[in-house]
């Protein structure tokens, strides 16, 4: 059994800071489990496009307000605490966040925990 607390981790390598957000990472490849999970929170007045070609990931969002767009299809949805996105085609997507928003993630393959985004909005196969 492994347990982590999010405060042993702020300030660490497995706390990840990006432009437009930080990825607090819980559970990373070497845990051996086949997923990573990431306790993420995407700054206000942000625009970020992504597009997890190499990857699944499940959104979850407890805190916070974004607009989510569906970067092939134009669609958009509000996303507040207790809406779930799925990437499950390995969308091309953009988040606008309004608020501050906390998201938890789970990728599939899982990260390895040096994962930050390439020019096309995606994270690397890395080993
Ligand atoms: C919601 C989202 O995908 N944010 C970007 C950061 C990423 N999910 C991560 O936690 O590594």
């Amino acid at each position: 059994m492994i347990v982590r607390n999010l405060k042993t981790i702020q300030g660490t390598e497995r706390d990840v800071k990006a432009e437009t957000w930080e990825s607090r990472r819980l559970v990373l490849k070497d845990d051996g489990v086949g997923f990573s999970l990431h306790d993420t929170v995407m700054y206000a007045g942000t625009v970020t496009d992504m597009w997890y070609k190499n990857h699944i990931e499940a959104v979850y969002c407890i805190e916070g307000e974004a607009t989510l767009l569906d970067r092939e299809t134009g669609e958009t949805y509000e996303i507040v605490p207790g809406t779930m996105y799925l990437l499950n085609a390995h969308d091309k997507h953009r988040i606008e966040v309004k608020k501050d928003m906390r998201v938890v993630c789970v990728f599939n393959p899982p990260c390895t925990g040096r994962e930050t985004h390439d020019e096309e909005g995606a994270y690397p196969l890395l080993t």
